[in-house]
C-alpha cells in the first residue's frame, strides 16, 4: 500500500531498500541508511504505519527547517492514508503548537519538544498543560541526537539580569600581557595568572588579596573573565551577531542558535565582547535529550551513520541498529589521508588539489574545521581566481539552499561539518538538469581538512559524495597541527615537534592523526557517560517532584500538600472542604521554588565535586550522598512552606498571591548548555598534572 500511496501522492516509486528500512523501523530499530538514500519518505513510511495502528507518533528533527521542509513534502503522502500530520518550530503560537501535537504524525525539532515538556512542568492551571502523549518517536539523524547530543541539557530559565563586576574585569583581563601576566597551556584548555599577573590584579582592585577569603569572589569572576579572554577565540568558539554571542558547535562547526555555556562564563564572554549580559538568575528546571527521549514507549530512528555507536545505542535506549544497504552500490573512491608536517604546507596541498579537480568542472565540497578556516579557505581560493560559496552562520534554509546547488558544474561550497545536513546534494544542480556533465566530470568531490573529532563525522562528510549509486571521490588533507591533534596529542605541538626534528612520513602522521580521533571519541564517551551518571539521582528526584506536582494540578488531590495547620487557615478563609485555584497556586509556587533551590545546590554540589573527592572517594558517590542527604525531608519542608503562606493569608484574609510575596517569572525562555568547553573539572585536573610532570623539551 506504501508503495502506491507514495507513487500516487509523491511521484515516488519506492525502492525495495526503503520498505526494508520502513519495516525495521517498525520494528522499533534504529536503521542506517546511507546519505541520499531517501531516508526522510523511508520514516513517512513507518510513522504512518504506526498511525495506523492507533500510535501517536512525533518524528525529531535537527531543526525548524527540516521539521517544516519534512512535512509539508509528506503531508500528500499521510493524506493518502487518512492520517493527519503536523509540524512544529520555534516561537510557535500555543494554539498551533498544540494543534500539531493533536495530530496523528507531529514532525518536531528535538530541542522544542524537551522545551516544551519543560514548560509543562511550569504550568499552574491544569487546562493549560500541553498533554502531548510520547508514545513512538522517530528519531531523524539518531546518532547525533540520540549519542552526540545525548547528554546536552536543555533549559527552562526565567527570572531578572545581573553581572556587573563581570564588565570590570572584562576590562581589567584586557590589559594583561599574555606570557608575563598569564600563562595559557599547550593544549589550550587552561589559562593561569602569573605571580606578576596576580600582583596586577590586585593592585588594580584596590588592593585586595585574592587568595583570602574575602578575595575569592574576585579571583573567581577573574579567572572567568580570563577563560573568556584567552581560551575562547572569537570566530571559532563563537560569533557575535545581532548582539549576541552564538555559539559555535564544535563538532559540527557551525552556529548553535540556542546555544549557552555555563552562565558565568557566558557572561564573561559578553563582557569581552562589550555586550548587554543576558545573564540568567534563575534556571527554573533542565531535561537532557537522553531523558527526554527515554520518556518515549517506542524509540527508533534513521541515520547515514548509526552502526559505529550500535553498542551505545543498545546501552543507553535499548533499541537495535542495523544496516539495510543502499539501492545502488556505492561506487564513490574514498582515497587514503594526505598528511602534512604542519597547517601552511597542508593548506597549500588541499589548495593545489582543489584548483586541479576543480579544472574539469567537478563540483567539489570543502569541509573545514571551523567558520575561520572555512573564510580563510575561500580567500585563497579567491587569489587563485576562484569563487567559493562559504556555508557557516547562514540560517537553516539559506544554507539547505545553497548546499542543494552543491553539485553543479564547477560550484565550489566551503562548509563546516554538518552544514545544511538533511539536504540532499544532486548531481547537476537541484534540478539534476546537468547530470551527465557532471557524471562525465567525476561526480562530486569532497575535500576534508582536517580530520573531525570522531570517525563518524569524517564519515559523515564523505557521505556527501556518491549518493544512490553517483560516482564521486573523497579525500582528507591532515597535518600535525590539526586542532585534533594539538588538543589530544599535546606532546606533538609543532614547536615541541621542530625541537626533536622527528622525521616526517604520511604513516606516521596518519597513525598520529588516527590516534588523536581515538582519544578525541574515548574521551567524549567517557564524558558523556560521566554526565549521565552525575544525572541519574537528580532525575530520579525530580520525577518524585513531578508525581507531586501533577496530583496536585488535577482536581481530586489539590490538596496533597496541605498539612492540618494549612487545612485550618484554608478552612477559615474558604469554609471547611473547599480548595481555591489560588491554593494551588501557593502549592505549586513552593514545591517549585524549593525544587529549583535544590537545582542549584546540586549544581553548585558537582561544581565543587571534584575538589572535595581529591582527598576522599569516589567523585560520584560523594556527590549522590550529597544529592540524597539534601532531598531528605524535601516534601515536609514544602509542606511547612505552604502552611506557612496560608496562615498568613488567613491572618491578612487574602489569597491574592501579590501581596502574599509569591511572584512567578513573568517570563521564561529557553535553552541548551554546552557544558564546560574546556572539559570537565577531572579532565582538567588531569592535564595540569601531566603539564607539570611532562619533560621538559630541548629548547629549555
Ligand atoms: N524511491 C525513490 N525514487 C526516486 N527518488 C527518490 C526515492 N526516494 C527518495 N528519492 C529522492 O531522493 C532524494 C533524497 O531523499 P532524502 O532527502 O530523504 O534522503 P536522505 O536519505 O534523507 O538523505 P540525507 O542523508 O542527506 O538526509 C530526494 O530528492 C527524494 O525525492
Amino acid at each position: 500500500m506504501a508503495r502506491a500511496v507514495a507513487w500516487a501522492a509523491l511521484g515516488i516509486d519506492l525502492f525495495d531498500s526503503q520498505l526494508v528500512g520502513a519495516l525495521a523501523l517498525l520494528d522499533g530499530h534504529v536503521v542506517q541508511m546511507g546519505t541520499g538514500e531517501g531516508k526522510t519518505v523511508t520514516g513517512a513510511v513507518a510513522a504512518a504505519g504506526y498511525a495506523l495502528q492507533g500510535r501517536s507518533v512525533q518524528l525529531f528533527s535537527v531543526n525548524d527547517y527540516l521539521a517544516r521542509r519534512d512535512a509539508e513534502w509528506m503531508s500528500p503522502f499521510y493524506r493518502g492514508f487518512g492520517v493527519g500530520v503536523g509540524w512544529i518550530g520555534e516561537g510557535e503560537e500555543r494554539e498551533r503548537r498544540r494543534a500539531a501535537y493533536a495530530a496523528d504524525v507531529t514532525y518536531v525539532p528535538v530541542t522544542e519538544a524537551g522545551f516544551d515538556v519543560l514548560r509543562d512542568r511550569f504550568r499552574t492551571e491544569p487546562e493549560d498543560v500541553e498533554l502531548f502523549v510520547q508514545d513512538v518517536v522517530i528519531v531523524d539523524e539518531a546518532d547525533a541526537v540520540l549519542i552526540d547530543e545525548a547528554s546536552t541539557p536543555l533549559v527552562l530559565a526565567g527570572g531578572g539580569t545581573g553581572g556587573v563586576s563581570q564588565r570590570e574585569a572584562a576590562q581589567l583581563v584586557r590589559t594583561l600581557v599574555p606570557g608575563v601576566d598569564y600563562e595559557v597551556d599547550a593544549d589550550g584548555r587552561n589559562v593561569a595568572l602569573t605571580d606578576r599577573g596576580v600582583d596586577g590584579v590586585e593592585a588594580a582592585l584596590g588592593g585586595v588579596n585574592l587568595f583570602d577569603a574575602a578575595g575569592h569572589d574576585h579571583l573567581t569572576t577573574i579567572n572567568v573573565a580570563l577563560h573568556a579572554q584567552a581560551l575562547l577565540h572569537r570566530d571559532v568558539d563563537y560569533i557575535v551577531r545581532d548582539g549576541r554571542i552564538q555559539l559555535v558547535n564544535a563538532s559540527r562547526g557551525r552556529i548553535a542558535r540556542l546555544q549557552r555555556w555555563p552562565d558565568g562564563l557566558h557572561a564573561a564572554v559578553e563582557a569581552k565582547e562589550d555586550l548587554e549580559s543576558s545573564t540568567v538568575s534563575e534556571i527554573l528546571d533542565s531535561i537532557t535529550i537522553q531523558a527526554l527521549v527515554g520518556r518515549y514507549r517506542t524509540v527508533c530512528g534513521m541515520s547515514g551513520t548509526a552502526l559505529p555507536v550500535a553498542e551505545q545505542l543498545a546501552d543507553r535506549y535499548g533499541v537495535r541498529t542495523g544496516e539495510v544497504g543502499p539501492h545502488r552500490p556505492v561506487i564513490r573512491e574514498d582515497l587514503p589521508d594526505r598528511a602534512y608536517p604542519d597547517a601552511p604546507s597542508q593548506l597549500r596541498a588541499a589548495l593545489e588539489y582543489i584548483v586541479a579537480e576543480h579544472r574539469s568542472g567537478r563540483p567539489l565540497l570543502v569541509g573545514t574545521g571551523s567558520v575561520a578556516q572555512s573564510e580563510q579557505v575561500a580567500e585563497e581560493l579567491g587569489r587563485c581566481g576562484l569563487d567559493a560559496v562559504v556555508l557557516n552562520a547562514k540560517n537553516d534554509a539559506d544554507e539547505a539552499a545553497i548546499i542543494a546547488r552543491a553539485g553543479e558544474h564547477g560550484r565550489i561550497t566551503i562548509s563546516t561539518q554538518m552544514a545544511g545536513r538533511g539536504t540532499d546534494i544532486r548531481l547537476g544542480g537541484a534540478d539534476g538538469s546537468d547530470a551527465e556533465r557532471v557524471i562525465a566530470a567525476g561526480g562530486l568531490c569532497v575535500v576534508g581538512i582536517g580530520r573531525y573529532d570522531s570517525r563518524r563525522l569524517d564519515d559523515q562528510l564523505r557521505g556527501r559524495a556518491g549518493r544512490q549509486g553517483d560516482p564521486g571521490t573523497s579525500v582528507f588533507f591532515t597535518s600535525l597541527d590539526d586542532d585534533l591533534v594539538r588538543r589530544h596529542l599535546p606532546g606533538f605541538s609543532p614547536s615541541l615537534r621542530k625541537a626533536y626534528d622527528s622525521p616526517f612520513t604520511t604513516d606516521t602522521a596518519t597513525e598520529l592523526v588516527d590516534h588523536a580521533q581515538r582519544l578525541a571519541e574515548g574521551l567524549q564517551h567517557r564524558s558523556h557517560r560521566n554526565t549521565l551518571a552525575f544525572s541519574e539521582v537528580p532525575t530520579e528526584q525530580r520525577l518524585a517532584v513531578l508525581r507531586l506536582r501533577t496530583a496536585v494540578l488535577s482536581a481530586e488531590r489539590d490538596d496533597l500538600l496541605l498539612n492540618g495547620e494549612a487545612r485550618t487557615a484554608v478552612d477559615a478563609l474558604l469554609g471547611r472542604h473547599r480548595i481555591h485555584a489560588s491554593v494551588r497556586e501557593i502549592s505549586l509556587h513552593h514545591l517549585d521554588q524549593y525544587w529549583i533551590e535544590h537545582l542549584d545546590m546540586l549544581t553548585a554540589a558537582r561544581e565543587g565535586i571534584h575538589l572535595r573527592s581529591l582527598a576522599r572517594d569516589n567523585p560520584l558517590d560523594e556527590y549522590n550522598r550529597i544529592a540524597y542527604r539534601a532531598f531528605e525531608g524535601f516534601a515536609g519542608r514544602v509542606t511547612d512552606a505552604i502552611a506557612a503562606t496560608l496562615t498568613h493569608a488567613a491572618a491578612r484574609g487574602t489569597l491574592d498571591p501579590e501581596p502574599l510575596g509569591l511572584r512567578r517569572p513573568s517570563t521564561t525562555w529557553t535553552y541548551m548548555v554546552i557544558e564546560d568547553p574546556f572539559g570537565s573539572p577531572e579532565q582538567r585536573f588531569g592535564n595540569l598534572l601531566l603539564n607539570a610532570f611532562r619533560p621538559a623539551g630541548p629548547e629549555s
